[in-house]
């Protein structure tokens, strides 16, 4: 079986918080402000597996109104949705996700997001595809005023 999801998150910029996306801090001016550690890449990848899985989205499982995760690290939101998809019998077929930012430039630290979701999702590195881009200076990600992520995944199973 083969399962399609696509998640879509917007955090904006905050000063006094650490950069942190794709569950690596990244070396930057300014965070984002959110609820959890506000890691927007990460959000729309749970997401886009609950979409896959039917399973709603991730203030459904995670409300931002519960103290439990406040300043949650979203890598551990994503091990605990990934694990859903385990118990259902999936493992990952392909992810791409789209970083939107201004700035700061992604391509350094592209690999190391991509080993640190491979292990998030006991996913093969080739199956994994981050990139980025700007939106030459138009919107709220190109004023710099926040970043969105956006990310498509597909899950497979044996069978049917
Ligand atoms: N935050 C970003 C945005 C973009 N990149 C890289 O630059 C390339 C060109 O971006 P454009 O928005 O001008 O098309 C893009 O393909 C990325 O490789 C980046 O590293 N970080
Ligand atoms: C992750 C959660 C929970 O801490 O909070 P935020 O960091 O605010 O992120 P968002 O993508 O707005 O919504 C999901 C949440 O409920």
């Amino acid at each position: 079986m083969i399962r399609v999801g696509q998640g879509f998150d917007v955090h904006q910029f905050a000063d006094d918080r650490p950069l942190i996306l794709g569950g690596i801090e990244i070396p930057h001016s300014r965070g984002l402000s959110g609820h959890s550690d506000a890691d927007v890449l990460l959000h729309a990848i749970t997401d886009a597996v609950l979409g896959a899985l039917g399973k709603g989205d991730i203030g459904t499982h995670f409300p931002d109104t519960d103290p439990e995760y406040e300043g949650a690290d979203s890598a551990k939101l994503l091990r605990e949705v990934w694990l859903m998809a385990e118990r259902e019998g999936f493992s990952l077929g392909n992810l791409d996700a789209t970083v939107i930012a201004q700035k700061p430039k992604m391509v350094p630290y592209i690999q190391q997001i991509r080993e640190r979701v491979a292990g998030l999702l006991h996913g093969e590195l080739s199956n994994i595809n981050i990139k980025a881009t700007t939106t030459e200076h138009l919107g709220f990600a190109g004023r710099e005023e926040g970043i969105a992520a956006m990310a498509v995944v597909c899950l497979v199973s044996p069978g049917k």
